[in-house]
């Protein structure tokens, strides 16, 4: 580290407590400098709830893998949060999880040793003041007393002068100072856009890569990945989807909702609980990216339904595309299968499905057998399959932080076995639609080269990009001129969905 030894809080085992005024200089650099320093440790005192919830998430996701937006929910529920604590708890964990490879350097600065050699609970109690001091408006004081009276219960007793010493040391510094040091410690370009936008450098030079292969000229690219990362670091919008021929989405309009710009079937309501639209309640309304909606809308509107056709959804769990489909096939007269291997994930399928009538059979096979069992015996099948789910880093705060490039590989190589057991139970003439909410050129462009060089003579590649625009009406941004179509979430405000779309011979 640069810093080492510059007046750093650390230096010392964190067992040891920091004494008020020792190995506290100051490190701001010019005009940087922050008014006054905060209180002192306090004693022991009640903690707000919202912290305290918001702590247990991000040390479940840290520790046990947990996942936050299903964890979270649960948590509040249990501490009986009203509303606004709610929401406090919510930015409190999702600000945090999203931002802690930016957070982790401060920290390292202001400890003066890399964040690995920190026990767990410690460091998920200074990711927490760090978002608080840094990029909330919370007083000083409240964050760094409070987080030391979360250290108390969560770590050892002297841990809580170390969580003091540097989380004093970190409002020493106003947030562009932090930044500005954060710059300077960092070993090359990639490593600084890695540190300041906290994402993982192997996902930058990923999105970079994706970027470029879908039209972007070189000069435009900096700028350009920018702004994906700001986008991925900015909460995505309450998007909805009105199930066709069940809700009305006009009357669904009002004073804070509005008709999404995107999907036909979408609305855009303020972030808040959806479950307070009693048709969200009904399970005729859904939460669901305006992205995954033009997804599953491309396979339905890529021409039109003859009754009695037979859908197959292979990847279904938990059951977002499968409810527009099952909705959009009952108005056309066709039936739709969802198959999901993961029991739990099939039963949330058969709950996005419930309210509608003639809800689709749910099946529970690995995806990768059902061209053998089946062959020859659908019309369309949606192959929305495993990926690394870099697309959707707006709505996962901790996912940039779960995969590995070396998982790559391995979903690669599932979505192959996926995509050809599609082929084989495909019938002649039938539609194929293959669909991730990843950009990684793996497992898009990659994917579907790779898939027409196996099925060549066999499969031929549809036009997804003139479906998207028209089931858009126009609106959708699309890059490169393909037939696949990128969507991402600085140009469409979506997921970074990727789309493609093939007939069977
Ligand atoms: C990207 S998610 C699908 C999202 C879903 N289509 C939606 O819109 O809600 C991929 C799903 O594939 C499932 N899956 C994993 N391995 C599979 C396999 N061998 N066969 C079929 N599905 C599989 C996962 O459990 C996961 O639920």
């Amino acid at each position: 580290m640069s810093e080492r030894g510059s007046g750093s809080a650390g230096g010392r085992g964190h067992g040891q407590a920091e004494g008020r005024g020792r190995g506290q200089r100051n490190h701001s650099r010019g005009g940087q400098q922050r008014r006054k320093p905060a209180t002192p440790p306090p004693g022991p005192s009640a903690v707000q709830p919202a912290r305290r919830v918001a702590l247990e998430v991000i040390t479940a996701v840290r520790a046990d893998d947990a996942y936050a937006n299903l964890l979270l929910p649960a948590k509040i529920a249990e501490a009986g949060l009203g509303a606004a604590d709610a929401a406090l708890a919510t930015e409190l964990a999702y600000g945090t999880l999203r931002l802690r490879g930016y957070y982790d350097r401060v920290i390292a600065l202001a400890a003066n040793r890399p964040v690995d050699e920190l026990d767990g609970p410690v460091r998920d109690v200074l990711e927490l003041g760090c978002h608080q001091i840094l990029s909330m408006r919370v007083p000083e004081h409240a964050a760094v007393n409070e987080s030391v009276e979360l250290a108390r219960r969560v770590a050892s007793r002297s841990a809580t002068g170390f969580v003091n010493g540097v989380l004093r040391t970190v409002t020493r510094t106003a947030p562009e100072g932090w930044r500005q040091r954060v710059s300077d410690a960092a070993v090359d370009a990639d490593d600084r856009l890695a540190a300041l936008t906290s994402h993982p450098a192997w996902v930058i030079r990923a999105f970079r890569r994706a970027l470029a292969a879908d039209g972007v000229p070189e000069a435009e690219l900096p700028e350009e990945l920018d702004r994906l990362l700001v986008a991925d670091n900015t909460p995505a919008r309450l998007s909805l989807v009105a199930l066709p021929g069940l809700a009305d989405r006009e009357a669904l309009v009002s004073d804070s909702i509005a008709p999404a710009p995107l999907s036909p079937l979408g609305l855009l309501a303020p972030q808040g609980d959806p479950t307070a639209l009693s048709e969200v309640r009904e399970g005729l309304v859904r939460v669901q990216d305006e992205g995954s909606q033009l997804a599953a809308l491309t396979l339905v509107r890529a021409r039109p339904i003859e009754a009695g056709e037979r859908w197959l959804d292979l990847c279904a769990g938990p059951g977002g595309k499968t409810a527009v489909l099952a909705a959009e096939a009952r108005l056309g007269g066709a039936v739709v299968v969802a198959n999901e291997p993961v029991p739990a994930r099939a039963g949330l399928v058969r709950r996005s499905v419930a309210a509608i009538p003639d809800a689709p059979l749910v099946w529970e096979r690995d995806g990768t057998t059902v061209g053998d069992s089946d062959p020859a015996s659908f019309d369309r099948i949606l192959v929305d399959a495993p990926c690394t789910g870099l697309g959707a880093l707006r709505r996962r705060p901790e996912a940039r932080w779960r995969k590995q490039p070396s998982d790559v590989a391995e979903l690669v190589r599932l979505q192959e076995r996926l995509l050809d057991s599609a082929v084989e139970a495909l019938k002649p003439g039938g539609l194929l639609a293959y669909v991730t909410c990843s950009p990684h050129l793996a497992e898009t462009r990659g994917q579907v080269q790779g898939l027409l060089r196996r099925w060549e003579g066999v499969l031929e590649q549809l036009d997804a990009q003139a479906v998207l625009r028209e089931v858009s009406d126009g609106r959708v941004e699309l890059g490169a001129d393909d037939l696949a179509a990128q969507l991402w979430p600085h140009r469409d405000n979506t997921d970074a969905m990727f789309v493609s779309l093939f007939v069977k011979r």
